[in-house]
């Protein structure tokens, strides 16, 4: 079902129902990493994934073919094998059999994607759009998500070659809609395909959270070690959600699910073990699981081929592990059979544990001596499994007995001048006489001995082969060496048995992973106080005192707030406060909150109901703009073009001070009308929004339109004399100052600096008092003008209310 990339234009065009919905995907995979991009040709729109960059991209890989089920597969012919595989078998389905269209690597080249998509037909845009024009659109449509992403538009302005799967399948995908006319079959040939609109495609039941979120809210942190030289990668965790959650899969970070099923999955098996009544079968879960290691089933191949000695042992101590794995699995099955088996996973685990693993655990532990092994740094078996084996090495133990004899009549042979000798073995050399050098031997000459061939001169001794060592090699040969050989033979054996009922094996380490996980989620609820949230599809996003995941660890006191957000109230919440009241904190709590629901785990609140919202969008802190090659103001419109574009009636959207990098009142405006779009909408197509601004004139002023979904939220503090005091307690209602001179005595800055600011300001808001009552005036005038007046002279009037001395 491979096609070559010498394909006809408009190859498939005839065989194709005019109108019909035709979905294009491009696929690569580079380096164990899945990028992929598709275009509809039902809405022309350009879908793209942010790149798969774990194990598990082939299987998403697989769920997103099955979900938008593409007529036509574009791919590379350099493809990593696993890829092939996979298309290969997407042909031999009979039910569904996408073409498969490969071109040559060349046209995956991210040169000729960012070609491809600078001279893309993109209608929405005026005609006359220049190149450059075009860079920042195709920032704010194409997130700086993944990496990826980020990279995307350094690689359009700089031409630097970096390796990102999914910005590649584009360019291989524009040059195969470019092909076959997709949508403009009848037109002109100078008329391109039509691109809509770029999204970014999520699977249907994975949340979509972009990197930017990730990093606010410190899902991961990544710092460095401090031994940063001596380790490989030279980074730690920091402190963050996936530290503080004792490293639970990395998996269910990266991809938090709207799967109803797989979290009630988790929670179940979370609330079972945070009762305090099954605490021994946790405690023993755990320490069986702390020896279960997953070790591909193939490191035993390469451990009998190999000869490298660091590595065979690395692989040695692995296949150890595996046999603990193995004892520990065999534990874990006991315990959990005695555990409820109405729970899924438990059941699950039960099954799992066939005698197939017995049969390999016992196999294993019969056949390997694992403490010789280990001695020895090669694999050695036990007595009893191999007779030849076991005669070899009795024979190999009597060696040194026999050898001392065999010296010492070698002795008595040699000139009485030789004061000891003795006889050694050196693995593919063989049996040698050893003796000390004399003080006359200084020449090559003087070492010889009648009778005896000189081999060498080492550690002032000389050794010499005689008839007798000889003999010796021919008798007892390379022993050393052919027991090694033989007991390679009788791991291969075993080997081969171990995979060929390894499949159990595999099922086993994947529940356990899950169950591990769950232990994790489990400990972390216990030791930090979290409550099981309520979870629903639709509905209220509702939490009763609920607190901040991080800053409570390294905070003293922590006061815990509320949070309510529904279709019937205060779906677009802004929150103003003095600076430093803890407004960010409750954004990116409210945040941290609705992810960890999203990965199965508690939360921390005293209650909590929460709706699986779809994304995830942040504007919080703007990413430092040189990689980016954006300005620090249009990365925070690509943000809030993210929100505004991508956010449905269930999606979660966090601002804090958006507007501020530019000048004050375009900044307000554009918040202003931000906020406004979003509560012009019905209440079920608004996200929950919670924004926080130190734009305290977006209230003052009324800038915002009368709606129920509009809640002002505060937090509160207390002034004493000069001092603030943070009680960090949210209550409705509006914030008037941003207390800024305080905060500025708090943190230090001269007491002249900040008398002198506030007298500035205390003038300007005077000028401004002043001229504001002047603006009243001419307004009321303006709105008590009788048109219908007789006496009226409007151009008199006019003058009047319009001089210079009326409003300056
Ligand atoms: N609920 C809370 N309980 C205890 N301490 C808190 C709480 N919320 C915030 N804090 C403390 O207040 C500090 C400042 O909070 P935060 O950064 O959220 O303020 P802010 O209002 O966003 O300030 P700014 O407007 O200047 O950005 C935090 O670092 C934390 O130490």
């Amino acid at each position: 079902s491979f096609r070559t990339a010498a394909e006809p234009r408009r190859s498939s065009s005839s065989s194709r129902p005019p109108c019909a919905r035709w979905v294009y995907l491009s696929v690569l995979m580079l380096h164990g990493q899945v990028g992929l991009s598709f275009y509809d040709s039902l809405d022309y729109t350009l879908h793209f994934m942010p790149d798969i960059a774990d194990s598990s991209g082939l299987h998403l890989l697989e769920r997103v073919v099955q979900e938008i089920s593409p007529q036509v597969i574009v791919t590379s012919a350099k493809q990593e094998r696993c890829m092939a595989h996979f298309l290969r078998g997407l042909g031999s389905n009979p039910d569904y059999k996408p073409e498969v269209v490969v071109y040559p690597n060349s046209d995956f080249g991210l040169e000729v994607a960012k070609q491809r998509l600078l001279s893309a037909h993109l209608p929405l845009l005026p005609a006359s759009i220049t190149e450059n024009e075009k860079i920042p659109y195709l920032s704010s449509c194409i997130p700086f998500d993944s990496v990826l992403m980020v990279r995307l538009l350094v690689a359009i302005l700089l031409s630097v070659i970096v390796m990102h799967s999914t910005l590649r399948t584009m360019g291989a995908l524009l040059k195969c809609l470019d092909r076959r006319r997709v949508g403009v079959e009848l037109e002109d040939s100078s008329v391109g395909v039509p691109i809509m609109h770029f999204r970014t495609y999520t699977l249907n039941d994975v949340v979509y959270v972009d990197r930017d979120t990730y990093s606010v809210l410190q899902i991961f942190k990544s710092e460095l070690h401090p031994s940063v030289y001596k380790l490989q990668s030279g980074e730690k965790e920091g402190l963050s959600l996936y530290g503080s959650f004792y490293f639970c899969k990395r998996d269910w970070f990266l991809r938090p699910t709207r799967d109803l099923a797989v979290l009630m999955r988790r929670q179940e098996v979370v609330r079972f073990f945070t009762s305090p009544r099954n605490s021994d079968s946790f405690n023993t879960l755990k320490s069986c699981l702390r020896n279960i290691r997953s070790i591909p089933v193939q490191s035993t191949l390469i451990l009998v081929v190999s000869f490298n000695h660091s590595f065979m042992q690395h692989t040695l101590i692995s296949f150890c592990h595996r046999l603990y794995t193995v004892y520990n699995g065999v534990c874990i099955r006991d315990t959990v059979r005695s555990l409820p088996q109405s729970i899924q996973l438990f059941h699950e685990i039960s099954e799992a544990f066939t005698e197939d693993l017995f049969y390999i655990a016992s196999l294993i532990s019969k056949v390997v001596d694992f403490e010789s092994s280990l001695a020895e740094n090669r694999f050695t078996i036990k007595p009893n499994v191999d007779p030849a084996v076991d005669e070899k090495k009795r024979k190999m133990m009597g060696l040194s007995d026999f050898l001392t004899d065999v010296a010492r009549s070698e002795l008595e042979q040699l000139d009485s001048r030789i004061p000891s000798c003795s006889v050694i073995y050196i693995p593919l050399i063989g049996f040698l006489l050893s003796i000390p050098r004399l003080p006359n031997m200084v020449e090559k000459e003087d070492m010889e001995i009648e009778g005896l061939d000189f081999m060498f001169l080492s550690e002032e001794r000389l050794h010499y082969r005689s008839e007798r060592t000889k003999e010796l090699d021919d008798l007892l040969g390379d022993l050393h060496c052919v027991i090694r050989d033989m007991e390679t033979a009788v791991m291969t054996q075993l080997q081969a048995v171990v995979l060929q009922r390894s499949s159990c094996l595999y099922k086993v380490l994947s529940l356990c992973a899950e169950l591990d996980c769950l232990l994790a989620l489990a400990q972390a609820s216990q030791d930090y106080g979290y409550c099981s949230p309520t979870l629903t599809l639709h509905g209220p996003l509702s939490l009763i005192k609920a607190r901040h995941p991080l800053l409570e660890l390294c905070s003293p006191v922590f006061v815990p707030n509320p949070f309510t957000s529904s279709d019937q109230e205060g779906k677009v919440k802004v929150l103003t406060g003095p600076n430093s009241s803890g407004k960010s904190i409750y954004l990116k709590q409210v945040g941290l909150i609705v992810f960890m629901a999203l990965i199965g785990s508690d939360v921390p609140a005293k209650e909590a109901q929460i709706c699986l919202v779809d994304c995830i969008f942040t504007r919080m802190q703007s990413r430092e703009s040189v990689s980016v090659g954006l300005s620090t103001f249009m990365i925070d419109l690509n943000q809030m073009t993210q929100a505004l574009n991508q956010s449905t009636g269930n999606s979660l959207v966090l601002i804090d001070e958006f507007g501020k990098g530019t000048n004050t009142v375009d900044g307000l405006s554009l918040l202003a009308a931000c906020l406004s779009h979003w509560l012009s909408n019905p209440a079920t197509q608004c996200p929950h929004v919670l924004l926080a601004t130190n734009f305290h004139s977006l209230l003052q002023l009324d800038l915002l339109p009368q709606s129920p979904l509009l809640s002002l939220l505060t937090l509160e503090t207390a002034v004493d004399g000069e001092e603030m005091v943070f009680l960090y307690q949210l209550k409705e209602g509006i914030c008037h100052s941003s207390y800024a001179a305080n905060i500025a005595r708090l943190a230090g800055l001269p007491a002249t600096v900040v008398q002198r600011g506030v007298e500035v300001i205390r003038i300007r808001s005077a000028i401004f008092g002043s001229k504001h009552l002047i603006y009243e005036n001419v307004v009321e005038r303006f709105l008590s003008l009788d048109l219908d007046d007789p006496s009226l002279e409007l151009q008199h009037y006019m003058e009047e209310l319009l001089t210079f001395d009326a409003v300056k």
